[in-house]
């Protein structure tokens, strides 16, 4: 009888994946979170959190709660298979959802831009689930997000 092979994620379905990007940290990356969700979807992702990379969330996100921005967030979290972080725009909420994430267990990939002061609570941090990578341009920061993807 064939033996089954175990699969990764992306075998079997779209990973979903946790955007994760500075609101109240400051949106002059919204641009760039849009490029990483237009990333993400063609490298057959499902984005949970595409909230963040809309430049209308404040419209939407006026009419909640705190609570229910937070309830919504942590329930998004706790289906995604993976956390995505733009950490260069240091943002109070990126850094418990990283957080966060990593006591679930779920892998974390934080990319920046290479000439920001990124955390040492990022950069030095040797939990295994996470991976930070600088990227220099929008091509690298393609492959870098593509390649964490294939890897889930
Ligand atoms: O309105 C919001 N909606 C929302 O989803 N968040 C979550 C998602 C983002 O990845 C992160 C941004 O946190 P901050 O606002 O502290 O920069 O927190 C945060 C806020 C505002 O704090």
């Amino acid at each position: 009888m064939e033996k089954l092979e175990k699969s990764k994620v992306s075998e079997k379905r779209s990973p979903k994946i946790f955007l994760s990007g500075s609101i109240r940290g400051g949106r002059q990356l919204l641009e760039t979170y849009r490029f990483m969700f237009d990333t993400l979807e063609e490298a057959g992702a499902e984005v949970l959190s595409l909230h963040v990379a809309d430049p209308e969330l404040e419209k939407t996100e006026m009419k909640m709660t705190e609570e229910e921005i937070y309830t919504r967030d942590m329930g998004l979290l706790v289906k995604s298979d993976a956390l995505i972080a733009e950490v260069t725009v240091p943002s109070i909420g990126v850094g418990y959802e990283i957080c966060r994430a990593l006591v679930l267990g779920i892998p974390v990939l934080c990319v920046y831009s290479p000439d920001k002061a990124v955390s040492a609570m990022v950069l030095g941090n040797p939990d295994h689930l996470l991976k930070a990578r600088a990227y220099p341009d929008k091509t690298s920061l393609n492959k870098i997000i593509t390649k964490f993807i294939r890897s889930l």
